[in-house]
């Protein structure tokens, strides 16, 4: 397990020292060492305590798991790595590292493309995301109104130590949209039961109102229509967003507060425009857009906050960012590390599913899967992703 090396480095881990005993009390084959850290979520010592070896040289290992990217000098020859290289879609400030890693026959894996064959990801940190998002949003709003007071997610130990600070919280009778129905969206659904918001039809979203808080779940089919047919196939719609229309309008009319979980790139529609936030009826005072696209589904994403200040406001007539909270602005809470709150229970969850899918099976001799999510294999790079040729410097 790599020292996390980007800045700031992240504070997730992909194996906790759970895990790690578990590893060693099942196999006589593995060892699980530690790079030693300071910046981990579980200390060095909470490692040694659970049996793993903490050192700093990780030569002597075969395999090496990192959570984000592994900065190229670090890189060591031949061996195989995993992590979110962030690479797939050619980004730009990872080209060195890519180059690097088939310049040092280095075999990568890289989390984000590991696949169920229907292609559903396996590994992610989504559903915390939700969580933490969801969160946000609802305290945003009580900042702005005044009605209410929730504290930060941050100053809990874990999930569970959060949920104890929901007791006794009486919501306004607010309307929350949430968007999205892969793992973010479970997170912030779990939070909307945690906070007996009540979950109501879209319909009924739009036409009645309500004594008590409720929210509503938009998935593909009640967010976009085909153009022609105005009838919703999600892989029709996959493969095609742009023959697609968002049909949320009304909902900006509607919700005080936006919880944005959908997946989108720049072929789908947004949300909903500029122009339609200078209209008199737009209603949402709060967005919690936890998908997180600078200028994406959402336009007045303006790039990311951080964890220290999540929330900024974007004023609706000159589209410029603002303190949050003031009168002709909207909230916007836009984070892209928001596990980090809450880095225990969220490596919990993604060291259980790498132990289940990826690690057993890349032990064993490999699987489908980890070939699937194999990019480079001994500094080749893999036929699937021979689009990346000239990213990687390769012919
Ligand atoms: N802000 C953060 O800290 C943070 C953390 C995790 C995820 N995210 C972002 O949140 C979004 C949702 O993540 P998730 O974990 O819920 O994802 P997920 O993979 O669990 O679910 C995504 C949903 O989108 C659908 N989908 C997948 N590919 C699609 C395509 N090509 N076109 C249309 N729909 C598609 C899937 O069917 C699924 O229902 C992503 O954009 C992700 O990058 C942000």
């Amino acid at each position: 397990m790599l020292r996390e090396g980007k800045i700031p480095a992240d504070n997730r881990v992909a194996l906790t020292p759970a895990h790690c005993k578990w590893i060693h009390k099942t196999s006589t084959e593995v060892r699980v060492i530690a790079q030693a850290s300071p910046e981990r979520c579980y200390s060095d010592k909470e490692y040694l305590a659970a049996g793993v070896e903490v050192r700093e040289d990780m030569t002597g290992c075969d395999i090496l798991l990192g959570i984000k990217e592994v900065p190229a000098k670090t890189l060591l020859p031949g061996k195989t790595y995993l992590f979110f290289s962030h690479t797939k879609k050619q980004q730009p400030d990872n080209r060195q590292m890519f180059r690097a890693i088939l310049e040092k026959k280095i075999t990568l894996i890289d989390y984000e493309c590991l696949e169920h064959d229907d292609g559903q990801r396996i590994l992610g940190f989504g559903f915390f995301a939700g969580v933490v998002g969801a969160h946000n949003g609802i305290m945003a709003y009580g900042q702005r109104t005044g009605e209410y007071n929730l504290g930060r997610v941050h100053q809990q130990q874990s999930f569970r130590e959060l949920i104890h600070t929901y007791f006794g919280l009486r919501l306004p009778e607010i309307k929350v949209a949430v968007t999205g129905s892969g793992r973010v969206a479970h997170g912030v659904l779990e939070v909307m039961n945690l906070l007996e918001i009540v979950e109501v039809e879209p319909d009924e979203f739009l036409e009645r109102s309500f004594s008590y808080p409720v929210f509503t779940q938009l998935k593909g089919g009640g967010l976009y229509e085909h153009v022609q047919t105005k009838t919703y196939h999600r892989e029709h719609f996959h493969a095609h967003p742009q023959d697609y229309r968002c049909t949320f309008l009304p909902f900006t009319r509607t919700a005080d507060i936006l919880m944005n979980g959908i997946y989108w790139d720049k072929n789908m529609p947004r949300l909903f425009e500029w122009e339609d936030m200078v209209h008199p009826d737009f209603r949402i005072k709060t967005i919690a857009d936890i998908t997180d696209d600078k200028e994406g589904s959402i336009p007045c994403n303006l790039g990311e906050a951080s964890m220290e200040a999540p929330i900024y406001g974007v004023d609706r007539q000159t589209r410029q960012r603002t303190a949050p909270y003031l009168p002709g602005s909207v909230d916007v809470m836009a984070v892209g590390n928001l596990p980090n709150e809450l880095p225990r229970d969220a490596s919990r969850y993604f060291g259980q599913q790498l132990i289940k899918y990826v690690l057993e099976p890349l032990i064993n001799g490999g699987s489908k899967i980890i070939d699937r999510a194999t990019m480079v294999r001994g500094g080749q790079l893999m036929e699937h992703y021979r689009y990346l040729s000239e990213y990687a410097g390769v012919r």
